[in-house]
């Protein structure tokens, strides 16, 4: 995508965020920018920061320093739920659908309560066909529409992250942030969630990707920001960003960086 992002107002402003945990700093003084329409990587080794970074967006983690603006209103001090009612939507590591519900019930569960302030109303919403044909929809674009009736219970690691997509989508995020969706993957089935990813940014969807996969992050995402000890040490073109020699040193050891992303096999 050869989109010239500096022409456009940004829609996520990280502005000089620094996270402490006691005497560590697991966030030093990050700044990026996040464009309508980007799917932008957020990369870097283990423990490099990246989940605390989009902890600090989400409102999870309160940053010390440093701001967050989502459309240039200021997010800090906004608890969790205001954050998400302005347009954020966190999918997690960890994959947690209500285990009596169906898949479909699940979304609508999801789309009620973006519509609605209370619990009790939103369950209530799980029985309006406009809820039930919208989680359908989300159920089909993130392609298991035909699991829509089975229980969570049942289903497969790759289904049920694709679920906890649909989730986070049916609350009709500005920012979809995803937090390792291919984690506990197989190639094959990494490889097709990462075209899910990409269908849904082509749909429109603005995505923070944090990904460990550098194949499929080299493959989908037209930015990358690299965080390495809680601090940014690059942001560009992917395969600039790969090709820099400082990205190299802070992987250097790891061999997700020499097996699935060498520059050269990356593709353009
Ligand atoms: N709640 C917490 N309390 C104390 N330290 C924390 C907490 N959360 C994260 N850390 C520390 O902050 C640093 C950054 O962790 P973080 O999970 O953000 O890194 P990461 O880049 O997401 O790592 P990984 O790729 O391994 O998931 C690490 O040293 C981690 O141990």
């Amino acid at each position: 995508m050869s989109t010239t992002y500096e022409a456009v107002a940004p829609l996520l402003v990280v502005s000089h965020i620094t996270v402490r945990f006691g005497g560590l700093k697991a966030i030093d003084d990050v700044s990026f920018n996040l464009f309508p329409g980007e799917l932008l990587g957020l990369i870097g080794p283990n423990g490099a920061g990246k989940t605390t970074c989009l902890r600090s967006i989400t409102g999870v983690v309160r940053a010390q320093e440093g701001s967050v603006t989502l459309d240039g209103q200021p997010l800090d001090g906004l608890a969790i739920e205001k954050r998400i009612r302005r347009g954020l939507a966190l999918s997690q590591q960890l994959v947690k659908p209500l285990r009596h519900l169906s898949l479909l019930e699940n979304v609508a569960l999801a789309a009620g309560s973006a519509k609605t302030a209370s619990p009790l109303a939103s369950l209530m919403h799980v029985s309006e066909s406009a809820e039930q044909a919208r989680a359908l929809e989300l159920l089909r674009s993130v392609g298991i529409a035909e699991r829509a009736d089975q229980l969570p219970g049942t289903q497969p690691l790759g289904v049920l992250k694709r679920l906890e997509m649909a989730r986070a989508l049916a609350l009709k995020p500005r920012v979809l942030l995803l937090d390792e969706p291919l984690a506990g993957l197989n190639s094959k089935e990494a490889r097709s969630l990462a075209e899910t990813i990409a269908d849904i940014n082509r749909s429109g969807v603005t995505i923070v990707l944090i990904e460990h996969n550098l194949g499929e992050v080299m493959r989908i995402c037209q930015r990358l920001v690299v965080l390495d000890n809680g601090r940014k040490i690059a942001d560009g073109e992917p395969r600039a960003v790969m090709n820099d020699p400082v990205v190299r040193a802070a992987y250097l050891g790891n061999d997700t960086l020499a097996e699935s992303a060498a520059p050269e096999a990356a593709h353009a």
